[in-house]
């Protein structure tokens, strides 16, 4: 059984040949389902409430934000300096069907039809564009404050022309968190409390159509919650949103190639992350958004708002649900921006593969041949760095579709870290820290506003995220050859508490983020890989000469001229590891603990079977236990 989502689905087979060589209308309310009550995900959720290292409260939180320096350049403090906008709409969507798009998305399940809405900023009254709503409701005994009130909205802004962003942004009252105009024009924010992803603290509903096709139990990133559970949270955020005196909703699209785009709105309570989504999603022409019509997906971002503890399944107060049955995610006490790309980037390893199209977790370039690379990798292995080649043309930098016609790029800009980031090692990025680009808990000087890129005090997992437009680029372009590169482990920073690197397996250089079991994904890839002879490389972009602490991390010059090696064609064996270990013991124990760490990964795998005989499986296990 399919979700029945809006665009044509295609008949899809898992393949089952293998060999890695060279190689819809609103879906009604679920029925309700019972899963197991009581502690079952007590080992892998966490809690929250323990000690910040950085930080006790919203105040300290900025102060780290902003180096204190003498005052050389006088700017007054905090506001419009260097800012300005009008305030109104400006993108020529019809809007009445706008508002009763976005006000049936923002409707309560259980009182009004839907919020009173208005276009445009409160705060700035005469830009104001009133338009008409027939009333949803007459007040009656169950209606809310929320529902006598309007509520302005602000629709796909963008941070430039005379849209309003900038102004809105400076303009979120002094108990939110502000985002700042740095020395570049860049936008600095802070996301609070969280700064990497809460992977513990995911949850995907578990129905009768997800609980047969979705990867469940040990190794599996999908931790489940009930439909009804989701329903308590969905209102929560919605309620929140409903209460606030103006909410951003972006109406954009994932996935470049247009056969097989999606349609997504994020509804969210600040500028930043209106202006990340605004980045990082493509961003629709006045025409298209014109005719946008119903959403495919709905992002509920409530932010800081927190989940409620006493509610079933929750065991911290963040929470990021999935509901595929509705087309639905809603986000509880987390500000960081990369759980709205992450999530929908989960929604598409769902309905991509469902097409026989495989989505990656990968950086993807293209040399002036024509010929595309793929760059696997987990959080701070490279693909952002390593994809943004001045001497190739960017794809995208971190999530990809591989179809029959070619590989296209889901997302509309990059987020890069932008730790210790420098003007002569990486400018192609540095570049691109322009006016509209978002830079997420980065430390600047509180007079010049220059950013301090190696600085760590809010995190180390600084983020810059900017609109692709900013490269030269090829959305979209058939496959000739493919080279693969990977390299699997998991930095400090992106998600909570990993504080040093960690030997890691991660199915499909990204087990965050997947549904299906990764052995899907892997028969895909071998297909793929064998229809297309692509080869793959195995490329170390972390420890060179020994281990953590003894070793150190590769050059990224070095790891730069490596792969331009691999696409001049360069043979193999030049490329030994071993070489630069002085220890040639050590070498050889650590690569034997490291292959008995990937053989007991592996052992999650080995129950699954895959098509109707576990052929694929068998195949798949035979190159593992052959390849010691
Ligand atoms: N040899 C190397 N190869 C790639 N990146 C490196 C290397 N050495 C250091 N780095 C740094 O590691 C980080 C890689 O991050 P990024 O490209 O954003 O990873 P990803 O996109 O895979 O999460 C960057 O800060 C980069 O400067
Ligand atoms: C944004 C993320 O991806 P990456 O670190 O791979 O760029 C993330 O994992 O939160
Ligand atoms: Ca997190
Ligand atoms: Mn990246």
């Amino acid at each position: 059984m399919f979700y029945a989502w809006k665009w044509r689905e295609r008949e899809t087979k898992i393949p089952v040949e293998t060999s890695v060589s060279r190689a819809a209308a609103a879906r009604d309310a679920l029925p309700r389902i019972t899963t197991e009550k009581g502690g079952k995900s007590t080992d892998v959720c966490h809690d929250d409430t323990a000690p910040r290292v950085n930080f006790q409260t919203i105040d300290e939180l900025h102060s780290l934000q902003k180096k204190r320096s003498a005052p050389t350049t006088p700017l007054r403090d905090g506001s419009a300096s260097g800012v300005s906008g009008t305030s109104g709409p400006t993108t020529p969507v019809s809007s009445e069907t706008m508002l009763q798009s976005v006000s049936a998305s923002l409707a309560s399940l259980t009182r009004e039809t839907g919020p009173k809405l208005i276009r445009g900023d409160p705060t700035s009254a005469a830009n104001v564009a009133h338009v008409p709503v027939t009333p949803t409701s007459l007040p009656t005994a169950d209606v809310s404050d929320s529902g006598l009130k309007f509520t302005h909205i602000l629709h796909n802004l963008s941070p430039a022309g005379n849209n309003p962003l900038n102004v809105t942004v400076l303009n979120q009252g002094p108990n939110l968190i502000l985002i700042v105009v740095t020395s570049t024009g860049a936008l600095a924010t802070l996301s609070g409390a969280k700064t990497g992803r809460s992977p513990k603290d995911k949850r995907v509903v578990k129905d009768e159509t997800t609980e047969a096709e979705l990867w469940w139990g040990k190794g599996s990133p999908n931790i489940e919650m009930d439909e009804q559970t989701f329903l308590v949270n969905r209102e929560r955020a919605v309620d929140y949103l409903n209460s606030l005196d103006k909410v951003f909703v972006n109406d954009q699209y994932l996935n470049w190639d247009p056969e097989n785009r999606i349609k997504v709105r994020i509804v969210s309570a600040r500028a930043y992350h209106s202006l990340f989504m605004h980045n990082m999603c493509i961003r629709p022409t006045p025409e298209e958004l014109e005719n946008f019509g119903t959403p495919d997906f709905t992002i509920y971002n409530a932010g800081k708002f927190p989940c409620n503890r006493f509610t079933h399944y929750m065991t911290s107060s963040t929470s990021v649900d999935i509901n595929l049955g509705r087309r639905e995610m809603v986000i509880l006490g987390t500000q960081y921006a990369g759980e709205m790309k992450k999530g929908l980037f989960g929604v598409m390893h769902y309905l991509m593969p469902k097409r026989k199209i495989l989505s990656l977790h990968s950086g993807c370039n293209m040399g002036k041949d024509g010929d595309v690379a793929l760059f696997f990798g987990l959080s701070g292995t490279g693909k952002t760095t390593l994809s943004t080649d001045h001497n190739r043309y960017l794809i995208g930098d971190d999530e990809h579709c591989w179809s029959e016609t070619g590989v296209s790029n889901i997302e509309g800009g990059c987020y890069a870290k932008c730790i210790d980031l420098a003007r002569e090692k990486e400018p192609d990025i540095w570049n691109a820290i322009k006016f509209g680009t978002v830079l997420e808990n980065v430390v600047f000087d509180e007079h010049t506003r220059e950013v301090d890129y190696t600085d760590k005090s809010v995190t180390e997992n600084t983020r810059a995220a900017y609109p692709m437009s900013t490269f030269r680029t090829r959305r979209y372009r058939a496959l000739d050859h493919t080279r693969r590169t990977g390299y699997t482990a998991l930095v400090a920073g992106t998600e909570e508490g990993v504080k040093e690197p960690r030997a890691t397996f991660s199915a499909c250089f990204g087990a965050a983020f997947i549904m299906l079991h990764p052995t899907k994904y892997a028969a895909m890839l071998a297909e793929k890989m064998q229809a297309q002879g692509a080869t793959g490389w195995l490329v170390n972009t972390g420890w060179s000469g020994g281990s953590y602490g003894s070793g150190s991390r590769i050059k990224l010059a070095y790891t730069r001229k490596i792969i331009d090696a691999i696409h001049s064609g360069v043979p193999s064996e030049i490329l030994e590891p071993i070489n630069a270990w002085e220890d040639k013991m050590a070498y050889e124990d650590t690569l034997l603990k490291l292959a008995g760490l990937f053989k007991s990964n592996f052992e999650t795998f080995t129950s699954h079977k895959i098509g109707d005989d576990g052929k694929l499986t068998e195949e798949i296990l035979q190159l593992v236990l052959t390849s010691e």
